[in-house]
């Protein structure tokens, strides 16, 4: 899990410690989520603490204080557990980074050569100081890391005199730097750009007259009123109006839906044509957008192990780096070659490259229709080989319909349905909601009922009108209840063999009747499913809380390799352990409605829409869509990056050792080595931004039009079939 109740503590590093003066690092300060103004106010309003300066890019922050033991240890009780404040909701990615320093450098590197002798070098240092000066700080606080292998470089090439060269590693590293910050920029508004709530001002109705509000000042049960064009604001139900709303931001399902009273609608959804009133249910950082934007920033800002494995190991070379440019140096006295060797640094590829894959990635997901939340998530979910899922809402609709109706004793059918439906009134099972729905289609008016119980997984037992009602599978009601159900023995079998699931009515410690349900299985499911096997999936399980004959027609009309029937949730956790005691990795897709112990002890928890809040926060990957075909599409995403950042380790480690050998043999010219060095981490950056662009093949389509059993009831693998084999 990433998250747990207590907040982590944050690891500092004391890089500096004086009486009076201490300088930590930690990874966060560099965060771009953490709101370092806060922080340094923060830290300021500490008795003791006389100045605070906050450095983002290189995560520091240097404290002077009053020199008292406790107060040193105050300051790094606050920087170790910082106040959660600190984390500002929304990055201002409003500003591009500023191309203006790399103008300036690329104009002293023309100019140079026309200027006399002494205005040359003066221009040149001129040029050169900001990045001599962030050497020189980093070394005083930080010791050997790249700035300073890149000071070390430029002075050399300043000793000599060469001030082409000089000029020329200023301006590569200045347009470096400038453009890892617009990758960054870019890919990180790309991905909140999906889902920032834009809206400043709403219309709200009070007393029949609309007035405008600030949108934070909406409150639950306020009534909202929009229009064409514009973005709703809240979580809500539509109570007055018709709409056609896009729901592209949130599900990237770019057809509209109709809204009509009744509707359920979501934050940051648009209404593309109409007028409505909401009703708000869930307001400001409650509701869906600012929620899922939350999940993002959080995703952000965790690491998969393979990245901070690739960055620990870049910056253990960057001394050794340095080490060998002063080794040459010192050994041929060649200063040409000992500047072109700290021109070399493994860690900047690196750094760059594994995030911008790492975004580019979720943001594929997002567009196709799904969170997935981080670089960890992505790096477990490639990882898989045994999907697990759950059946009722997940692998079907989750909208079963009533089909049959029998009843026994001088019990009617509307009977049996009038007291089922009067026991389930309250609840919100699936097969609660189909029996409502059944009851008011025909019309059989509801019997108010007494005390109700609701036993997970095995039925409702009420009073209604003083009969005592039990309603449930035949688990419940004949071996928990023990009432005599052979009376519908044969009904039901002839029930499951038409791949319906039966449920008992008894009143009054007799068998009443049973009622039947279906659930339809999702068009797309079959060909989700040869998908993921197709990508490797080796193992695909259901588990199902429903009846054997049921769980018999889904593995009927899927390619599952097994599957588990009457399951309680608790039951449904323990064959999960069982699977991963195998040593199986495992992917469990629910929507956390009596699966949560199951989603939330898997490698990978997947939730559907309409799914719990728990395992909304709890699973690593969310489906925003109700299409089963954005889980093989989440595994390709996963596949990709992983190999994107594999490559890149591989590819940055090879290229730049070679070009350093080069350096210290003298065969590249400081200039040389620095081009080559720039030029490959500008390359590795476009790789890793292409290779995890992709895109949905519009695949779910094709595969619902095609027929999915073939005449003669054999399966159909929609993979062979795409690619021209029978
Ligand atoms: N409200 C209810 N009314 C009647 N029977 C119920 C109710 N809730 C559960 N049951 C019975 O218990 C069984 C198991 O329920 P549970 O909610 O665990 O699973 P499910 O929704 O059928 O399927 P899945 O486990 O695949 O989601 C149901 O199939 C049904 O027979
Ligand atoms: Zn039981």
């Amino acid at each position: 899990m990433t998250e747990g109740d207590h907040p982590p503590k944050h690891r500092l590093q004391v890089v500096h410690d004086i009486p009076g003066r201490i300088r930590i690092r930690s990874p966060y300060l560099g965060d771009p989520f953490v709101d370092t103004r806060y922080l340094e106010a923060f830290l300021q309003a500490v008795p003791g603490i006389e100045s605070v300066r906050l450095n983002k890019p290189a995560a520091c922050v240097a404290v002077r204080y009053d020199d008292g033991a406790g107060t040193r240890k105050k300051i790094l009780d606050v920087l170790e557990c910082p106040p959660g404040e600190i984390h500002c909701q929304t990055y201002d990615f409003s500003h591009p980074p500023d191309l203006t320093k790399t103008i300036r450098v690329a104009l002293s590197l023309i100019l140079v050569p026309f200027l006399p002798m002494r205005l040359r070098a003066l221009l040149t240092w001129f040029t050169a100081l900001p990045i001599l000066v962030k050497g020189a700080d980093a070394i005083l606080n930080e010791g050997v890391t790249v700035e300073v292998l890149d000071a070390g470089a430029v002075t050399f090439t300043l000793m000599r005199r060469d001030y082409f060269s000089s000029n020329a590693i200023v301006l590569l590293l200045t347009f470096g730097d400038y453009l890892q910050e617009l990758t960054e920029y870019k890919s990180n508004r790309l991905l909140l750009s999906l889902y920032k709530q834009e809206v400043e001002w709403v219309w709200v109705e009070v007393g029949g007259v609309e007035t405008r509000f600030p949108v934070d000042e909406v409150k639950v049960g306020d009534i909202v009123v929009c229009g064409h064009g514009e973005l709703i604001p809240v979580d809500g139900v539509v109570v007055e109006g018709a709409a056609a709303i896009n729901a592209s931001s949130i599900t990237g399902e770019p057809l509209p839906v109709d809204a009509t009273p009744g509707t359920e609608v979501f934050s940051g959804t648009v209404i593309e044509e109409g007028r409505i009133k909401i009703r708000a249910v869930r307001v400001g950082s409650e509701s869906t957008t600012a929620k899922i934007s939350q999940y993002i920033e959080k995703s952000l800002k965790n690491k998969s192990r393979v990245q901070t494995e690739s960055e620990t190991m870049a910056n253990r070379l960057v001394p050794l780096t340095f080490g060998m440019g002063l080794g040459i140096f010192a050994v041929t006295g060649d200063i040409r070659r000992a500047s072109a060797a700290l021109t070399v640094d493994y860690s900047c590829a690196l750094k760059l490259c594994s995030p911008v894959a790492v975004k580019t990635g979720m943001n594929s997901a997002a567009q196709g229709g799904l969170v997935i939340k981080g670089a960890s998530a992505l790096e477990a979910f490639s990882k898989v080989d045994t999907f697990v899922f759950d059946k009722t809402g997940t692998l079907t609709q989750g909208s079963p319909e009533v089909t049959d109706i029998v009843s026994f004793g001088e019990c009617s059918q509307n009977e049996v349905l009038a007291l089922a439906a009067s026991a389930e009134a309250h609840y919100k099972h699936p097969i609660a909601s189909a029996i409502a729905t059944a009851s008011k289609q025909r019309g059989v008016p509801l019997i108010e009922a007494g005390e109700c119980d609701f036993i997970v997984a095995h039925g409702v037992s009420a009073f209604v009108a003083s009969h005592e009602v039990l309603v449930g599978n035949r688990h419940f009601v004949a071996e928990d209840e023990g009432i005599d159900c052979s009376m519908g023995e044969e009904s039901a079998r002839a029930l499951h063999a038409e791949g319906k699931s039966t449920l008992y009515v008894a009143k009054d410690g007799e068998l009443a009747g049973l009622i039947a349900i279906r659930d339809v299985i999702r068009p797309e499911a079959n060909a989700a499913l040869w998908r993921l096997k197709s990508l490797g999936i080796k193992h695909l399980v259901v588990l199902t809380g429903d009846q054997k004959e049921a769980a018999e027609a889904v593995k009927r009309a899927l390619p599952i390799t097994e599957i588990h029937w009457n399951l309680l949730p608790e039951e449904k956790a323990v064959i999960l352990e069982r699977l991963k005691a195998e040593g199986r990795s495992i992917a469990f897709v629910g929507d956390g409605v009596n699966d949560a112990p199951a989603l939330i002890r898997a490698d990978v928890g997947v939730s559907m829409p309409g799914g719990a809040d728990l395992a909304r926060q709890t699973a690593q990957v969310l489906l925003l869509r109700e299409d089963l075909m954005t889980l093989p599409f989440a595994r390709e995403i996963s596949q990709r990056v992983m190999s994107v950042l594999r490559n890149n380790f591989r590819l940055t480690v090879g290229i730049n050792s070679a070009v350093l050998l080069m350096a210290l043999t003298g065969l590249a010219s400081p200039l040389a080595a620095a081009i080559l060095h720039n030029g490959t981490t500008i390359g590795l950056l476009t790789y890793a931004m292409r290779a995890t662009t992709l895109r949905p093949q519009g695949e779910s389509e094709e595969f619902h039009a095609m027929p999915l059993m073939r005449a003669n009831g054999g399966f159909v693998n929609p993979d062979a079939l795409l690619n021209g084999e029978r």
